[in-house]
Parts: structure tokens; C-alpha cells; sequence
């Protein structure tokens, strides 16, 4: 269901009158579901609810605060009857930060709200059959738990198989990179503050302590802030597109306990930099790397084009497994290097290597997965936007000593079909795109190729979904689909799904 619609201009206003409830009215809702942001799900008198802080099971109390035709929102005012899974969110700012959706939820609900969600999303938009998918007690996600557009399942065979998520045993402080926007504290001259966006918003909201980051990053976040307050280096202002200093980001090698600062910064100037610099490397004695990202547009996006060294390396290292891993300042590297590792390691095992394949690692970042599975391939190619990161992946097969990859700079929609036409012939084609999916481009191409194998690494299942409904439709089955917990107390899921070529074995 699209939550977004807008009204078009001039277009007549939805007739609400009839409906069960009205705004600003108060009602008893049971929660049947918890929607894809997290918010519970509500029914009054057959009418959907979203209700932000709600989970499935309860009863609660709320007041409408909008309707449209077909569903409305409403604000939580008291919870009559509590769900077994409702816990204390242990961090204080938890409500009014947009970081965290699940704290309130217990580790378990989440993992298998988690598998619930990747379930709906194949039966609704992939329009796949899953395997005994009945839905876990009250999981079922926004759409489905509302009775909106339900999946049909129309593949044949026996249905995917879902695998329950893959959790972390200790499910906090594993984020290894922060990204804090930076603004003016309000009523104090000078001071600059620097956390989360609030929910919803573009509200800075100050943090001192994220609990599910790294406790390093957090001291070098609070460092900078210190810092760049005392020598009076101003913040950047997203309205009036004035001020220097946008976003600080902190990256920690968990492995390897080396620091890495980087400085987006509206302009090429730092006022008192070698000060800055000194300042940085007295208080994080662990840093390896002062980077400056210079971006003077007004936009959203975090990285400019412009990167430099201030101070130290151009990279920082880590380890996955026993690969070391070079990572420079805007290059992608997962953010929870404990689940990476279960994560590449699921799929190097539905990759089925046997060391006589060709791999193509499509959308491959530093090469991570690349470096995996060339341990266990013939030759692996590798292909990814970000010209850094392909220097990073270069110089990782350098450093570990792996001679087997080539990699390439571009779109993987673009190369990959270049490499088609050179005669390359991949059995097995690796993809972890961004959020909105693969190129339908790059679909077409792997359709072309006819892999044996397809492995789909995904942080976003809906993509998931809409994808392996056209890989299925030009002749690959699904077989299974591994959710594992890289986010942990966020809505977001990161799951591996197996392909393979229909007539050959799963
Ligand atoms: C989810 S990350 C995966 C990276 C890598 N596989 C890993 O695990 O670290 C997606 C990557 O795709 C890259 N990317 C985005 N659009 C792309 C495109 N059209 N072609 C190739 N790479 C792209 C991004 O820069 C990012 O590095």
C-alpha cells in the first residue's frame, strides 16, 4: 500500500464522511500488525490505524490525528492491554531520536517480525509461494495485517524457504561507523550540537551516547564537537546554505581498533585547520586518518565529490575473517561487521563454489564479497560505481595477496553487459545493490548470461521481492532466503537469497 499518495492539484477532496472513525475522536484499537516503519498496526471497527509505539497483540487507546480514505493515523495515549513483547527501550532519548524503531520490542519479536517482513514482501510484491509461510503470531506487516493487496503465491514448486533471522547474541554498540549531521545549539553562543535527526524531521537532535554504536565513535564524535566549538568553527545551516561544518563521520576498525575522522565541510576553508588537526589527534590518540569531504551543494546527500587527506592515511584497515580490508572515506563497508561476516559467509555458501567458477560481484563496493569468494572461484569480476572504492578493492587484493579479481569502475549495468559481449560467462552472479534494487538493465543481463546460480544479497526486501519476481519470470527458481540481523532495533532488514536456473539442482 502507498502511504504517500498525494492529492492531485485541483482534484475533488476525498468524501471521509462515513467512515468508522473521525479526527481528533478517541477510540479502543487492537493491534494486529507492526507496519514497515515500525508502528503498530490498528483496527477500529474495521478501519486501520497506524499507531506509532503500538505493537501486535495490544489494546490500546488513541486519538486520531489524520484519515484518508482507506487508513489514518493515530497517537498512542495509553496501553490497556501490554503485549508479552513489550520491553523498557533502554535508551533515554530512544523517543525522540528517529535511530532506533524496535527498542520497545524484545530482541526476539524483532528477529521474527524481521523474517515476517521479507515473507510478506515475496508473497505481496514478489508474488511468491513461501514455504509453510503461515504468519508468525501477530507479525504481520502493515499492508498484510490491514487485509490490504495480499500475495497470491502463484509459483509452483513447494514454496522458498524462509529461514528464521540470524541475530546477534549481544545486539547493541556493533554499529562501526558514525554519521552525525552538525548544528547550533540553541540559546548558546557558539556551542555546535551534533546527533540524530529527529523522527519524521530535520531537527538535530544532540546525542551524547547512541547505544547501538560503538562507544569509540561516540568519544570521537563528542571530540570534534568539543573541539570545532572551541576554535569557533561554525555549523552549517540547511536553510540558508551558510556555515562550514555539515556532518561528522567516525569509522572504527573493530578489528583492528584503528580511527578514521572525516570532516564534511560546505567549502575548502577550515578556519585554524592545523589547530583542528592537532586538537583531533591529541584527544583520539587511535587516529589513523583526518579526512576533509568537501559538498557545497544544498542537499541531502552527506558526501561532495572532493575528498582529502588533513592528516595521517588516505584509508583505514579491518578484517573480515582473515581478509584485511583497506577503506577509504566515502567508500561503502557494512556498518555491523560481526553479522558481515555471518552474512558473507551465507553467501559464499549459496554461491556453491567448487574453485572452478567464473563470479561476477555485482554492485561490490571494497571488493568485500569479491575477496571471499575468490578464495573459493576460478576468477571473480567485480564491478562498482564509486571510483575510491574500486581503488580500495584493488589495493585489498593487493594486501591479501589474491590475484584471482579484476575489478572495474562503472554501473554494473553498463559493465556487466560489456563484459557479456567480451565472452565472459559467469556460473554465478552475486548482487548486494543499494536500497532501490538492481537496474532492470542489469536484470536483463543476468537473464542474458544464465548463470547457474544467482546469490541476492539485500538491505531492502521490497526490491528483493520486486527482483527475484523477474528473475523467476525468465526462468530462475528461488530457493531459499537467509534474513539476517545487521540493524539491530531498526526496521531495517538485510537478507541473502539463493537462485538457480530452472533444471538445475538447488
Ligand atoms: C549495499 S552496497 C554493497 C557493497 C559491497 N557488496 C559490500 O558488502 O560491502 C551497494 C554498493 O553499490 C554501489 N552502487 C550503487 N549503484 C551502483 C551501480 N549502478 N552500479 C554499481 N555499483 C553501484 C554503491 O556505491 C555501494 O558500494
Amino acid at each position: 500500500m502507498n502511504r504517500k499518495n498525494k492529492r492531485r492539484p485541483g482534484a475533488p477532496a476525498a468524501d471521509l464522511s462515513g467512515l468508522p472513525v473521525a479526527k481528533n475522536e478517541e477510540y479502543i484499537a487492537d493491534i494486529v500488525g507492526l507496519g514497515h516503519d515500525g508502528e503498530g498496526v490498528g483496527r477500529v471497527n474495521g478501519f486501520t490505524l497506524f499507531i506509532q509505539g503500538a505493537l501486535p497483540g495490544e489494546k490500546v487507546r488513541a486519538k486520531v490525528l489524520k484519515v484518508k480514505k482507506q487508513y489514518g493515523y493515530g497517537k498512542l495515549l495509553e496501553i490497556i492491554e501490554a503485549s508479552p513483547d513489550r520491553i523498557d527501550a533502554p535508551c533515554p532519548i530512544y523517543k525522540q531520536c528517529g535511530g532506533c524503531q524496535l527498542q520497545h520490542l524484545s530482541y526476539d519479536a524483532q528477529l521474527r517480525w524481521k523474517r515476517q517482513l521479507v515473507i510478506d514482501n515475496l508473497e505481496r510484491i514478489g508474488k511468491l509461494r513461501v514455504a509453510g509461510a503461515g504468519a508468525e503470531s501477530g507479525m504481520r506487516a502493515g499492508a498484510e495485517a490491514a487485509g490490504v493487496g495480499a500475495g497470491r503465491g502463484d509459483a509452483e514448486a513447494a514454496g522458498i524457504v524462509v529461514h528464521p533471522t540470524l541475530g546477534m547474541s549481544d545486539p547493541w554498540r556493533y554499529r562501526n561507523k558514525a554519521q552525525v549531521p552538525i548544528g547550533l545549539a540553541v540559546g548558546e553562543e557558539g556551542g555546535l550540537i551534533g546527533g540524530f535527526y529527529a523522527q519524521g524531521s530535520h531537527r538535530i537532535i544532540d546525542m551524547e551516547a547512541c547505544l547501538i554504536q560503538h562507544e569509540n565513535n561516540d568519544a570521537v564524535v563528542a571530540a570534534v564537537k568539543r573541539i570545532a566549538s572551541e576554535l569557533g568553527i561554525r555549523p552549517y545551516n540547511e536553510e540558508t546554505g551558510k556555515g562550514l561544518l555539515r556532518h561528522v563521520i567516525a569509522r572504527y576498525g573493530f578489528n583492528t581498533g584503528e580511527i578514521m575522522v572525516v570532516l564534511v565541510t560546505n567549502g575548502r576553508d577550515i578556519p585554524r585547520r592545523d589547530e583542528l588537526v592537532g586538537l583531533i589527534r591529541e584527544a583520539i590518540p587511535d587516529v589513523r586518518s583526518i579526512c576533509q569531504n568537501v559538498n557545497r551543494q544544498q542537499t541531502n546527500v552527506i558526501f561532495g565529490d572532493e575528498t582529502r587527506v588533513l592528516w595521517g592515511s588516505e584509508v583505514i584497515y579491518d578484517t573480515i575473517g582473515d581478509i584485511r580490508f583497506a577503506i577509504s572515506a566515502r567508500s561503502f563497508y557494512q556498518v555491523n561487521p560481526v553479522q558481515t561476516e555471518v552474512l558473507y559467509r551465507k553467501a559464499l555458501d549459496y554461491a556453491g563454489l567448487s574453485g572452478e567458477e567464473i563470479v561476477i560481484d555485482a554492485y561490490c563496493g571494497i571488493g568485500t564479497i569479491s575477496l571471499f569468494l575468490a578464495q573459493k572461484a576460478r576468477e571473480v569480476y567485480g564491478v562498482e560505481i564509486i571510483p575510491e572504492a574500486i581503488e580500495d578493492a584493488k589495493r585489498n587484493a593487493l594486501v591479501n595477496k589474491i590475484r584471482n579479481v579484476r575489478f572495474e569502475v562503472g554501473g554494473a549495468e553498463v559493465v556487466i553487459p560489456e563484459w557479456k559481449r567480451q565472452g565472459i560467462a559467469p556460473d554465478v552472479i552475486v548482487v548486494d545493490p543499494p536500497r532501490k534494487g538492481c537496474d532492470a538493465a542489469l536484470l536483463e543481463t543476468i537473464l542474458a548470461m544464465r548463470p547457474e546460480r544467482v546469490v541476492y544479497v539485500s538491505c531492502n526486501p521490497s526490491t528483493l521481492a520486486r527482483d527475484l519476481r523477474v528473475l523467476e519470470d525468465g526462468g530462475y527458481r528461488t530457493v531459499e532466503v537467509q534474513p539476517v540481523d545487521m540493524f539491530p532495533h531498526t526496521v531495517h532488514v538485510e537478507s541473502v537469497a539463493l537462485l538457480v536456473r530452472d533444471g538445475t539442482e538447488g
